[in-house]
């Protein structure tokens, strides 16, 4: 089965200090994958060399066999870290800009998830909460019919209550053959929907399990097993 994602001794430097160290991982089609770690891991960096914003010091990365680039940019839908729409915008003009920017945008069912999480689209970004405008990106990059979506740390300012419905119907109402890598602090939350999981640990990858295996293997959650190797 031809992989969707493989980093081969994937290693990025930032002046002497080593922030990703030899990463091998192979990801396949159809798994929600959480990207787990302790600050300053290298989670945000992996994320970052994937999408070909930032350029290994050593090894590779290859999205459907491509390096990253123009080719991957279409099947990979990306929530960075911060922000990147435009705060004076009104939320339905975004929706416009995407649909146009992107080929596999899909308006309906942006339109359908802004209805059910009763955001208002005439709305400009400055004037929505936090949280709010965090529902908003998440919406808009999983409108997009990609093979690849990676979140970094999607739902950080959502209140518990808006997350479990986020979690339950945006991150499942996607194509089941496309892969979600998501980073989060927030284990708890996620575990639930996640098929996989990945341990950064100082730039090495310490743990890659299925959740199913984790359970068996060490009988507890990942948030428990997750707390007690990353205890300080
Ligand atoms: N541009 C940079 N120059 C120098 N060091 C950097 C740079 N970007 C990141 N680092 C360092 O690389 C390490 C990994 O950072 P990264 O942002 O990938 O971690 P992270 O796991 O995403 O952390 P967090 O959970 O806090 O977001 C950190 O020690 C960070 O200080």
């Amino acid at each position: 089965m031809k992989s969707l994602l493989e980093c081969q001794g994937l290693t990025k430097k930032y002046n002497n200090f080593y922030a990703l160290s030899n990463l091998d991982l192979t990801l396949e089609k159809g798994q929600i994958v959480g990207l787990l770690g302790p600050n300053g891991s290298g989670k945000t960096t992996l994320i970052k060399l994937i999408n070909g914003l930032l350029v290994p010091t050593d090894g590779r990365v290859m999205v459907e066999s491509m390096a990253p680039g123009v080719e991957t940019k279409k099947i990979i839908s990306y929530l960075p870290e911060r922000s990147s729409v435009s705060e004076h915008m009104r939320v339905k003009d975004i929706i416009a800009y995407f649909a146009d920017f992107y080929d596999n945008f899909n308006v309906e069912r942006a339109n359908a998830m802004f209805k059910d999480l009763e955001i208002d689209t005439h709305a400009r970004m400055r004037t929505l909460s936090k949280g709010t405008k965090e529902k908003v990106q998440l919406i808009l990059v999983m409108s997009r019919d990609a093979e690849l979506y990676i979140l970094d740390e999607p739902i950080g300012g959502v209140d518990p209550a808006a997350r479990d419905y986020i979690l339950h119907t945006i991150l499942t109402n996607y194509n089941e053959n496309a892969t979600i890598l998501i980073s989060t602090h927030l284990i708890t939350d996620i575990e639930n929907v996640l098929d996989r999981v990945l341990f950064l640990q100082n730039g090495h990858l310490t743990l890659n399990e299925t959740v199913d295996d984790i359970r068996t293997k060490w009988g507890k959650s990942v948030d428990a097993l997750f707390r007690e190797v990353f205890k300080c």
